[in-house]
């Protein structure tokens, strides 16, 4: 059992706001990923990478060039703290814990109360791997091995074409995963050219 056990959670950011605090390489990760979810991004930082001052430009984000002050908390729903110092993760997060914020601390996850992870997306799945905070380089090992070996799109609407078949056809629950297994089982040998299996 990890030394902090975890509680997954896929959340939905869409137009809520998230304070990042710092704008170095690490920060602009989380900040695409953020962007990503569709979440308002306020960034607090003295110095920006060029591509967070690009996206503050555009209107993409909000970008305030200063030091981190506690009410920079307020209206956030969810922190992210990379600024590289332990000081700054430290008064980031006693503002956040008081406020019941949840901290996302990437220079020092033990002064955090969430940790991001690795992703692997395959409409409508979202597979997320962590291996608690232990070993981020692995994680993302697992993640490229991950996307190797998960099917493509198309599986993923041919299984969406079967579940309306079998809604309409009325097949009973407990032989759907057997049919799945054989149509894609069929499907594979289909696509195979003759004479190879
Ligand atoms: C706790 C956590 C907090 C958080 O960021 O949320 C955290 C913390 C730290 N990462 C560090 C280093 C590295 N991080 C990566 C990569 C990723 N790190 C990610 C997440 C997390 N990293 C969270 C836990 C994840 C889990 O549970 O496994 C991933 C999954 C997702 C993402 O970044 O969004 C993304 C892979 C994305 C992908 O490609 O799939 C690599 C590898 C590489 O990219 O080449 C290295 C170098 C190798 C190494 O050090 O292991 C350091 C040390 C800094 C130092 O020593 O100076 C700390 C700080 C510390 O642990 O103290
Ligand atoms: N979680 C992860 O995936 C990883 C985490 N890290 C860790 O992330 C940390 C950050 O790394 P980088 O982005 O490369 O750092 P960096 O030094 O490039 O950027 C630091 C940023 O913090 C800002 N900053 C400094 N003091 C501040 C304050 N008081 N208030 C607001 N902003 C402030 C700076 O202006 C700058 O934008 C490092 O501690 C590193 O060890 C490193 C690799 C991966």
């Amino acid at each position: 059992m990890a030394e902090r056990p975890l509680y997954p959670l896929f959340l939905h950011l869409e137009g809520r706001d998230v304070l990042v605090v710092g704008a170095g390489s690490v920060a602009e990760k989380k900040v695409e990923d953020l962007l990503t979810a569709r979440a308002r991004v306020r960034v607090v930082a003295p110095r920006a990478t060029d591509r967070i001052r690009a996206l503050a430009g555009a209107g993409t984000l909000e970008w305030s060039a200063r030091a981190f002050t506690a009410s920079d908390v307020l209206g956030s729903w969810l922190v992210v703290s990379a600024t590289g110092s332990r000081a700054v993760a430290k008064r980031v997060f006693e503002e956040a814990e008081q406020r019941h914020v949840f901290v996302l601390a990437v220079d020092d996850p033990k002064r955090g109360s969430a940790i991001s992870s690795s992703v692997v997306r395959r409409d409508p799945f979202v597979v997320a791997i962590s291996s608690s905070g232990n070993a981020p380089a692995l994680t993302r090992l697992l993640r490229e091995l991950i996307e190797q070996i998960l099917p493509e799109e198309h599986w993923i609407r041919a299984a969406r074409d079967l579940r309306s078949l079998w809604r309409k056809e009325q097949v009973p629950m407990g032989s759907r995963f057997s049919e799945l297994v054989r149509a894609f089982k069929d499907r594979a040998t289909k696509k195979a050219p003759s004479g190879e299996k």
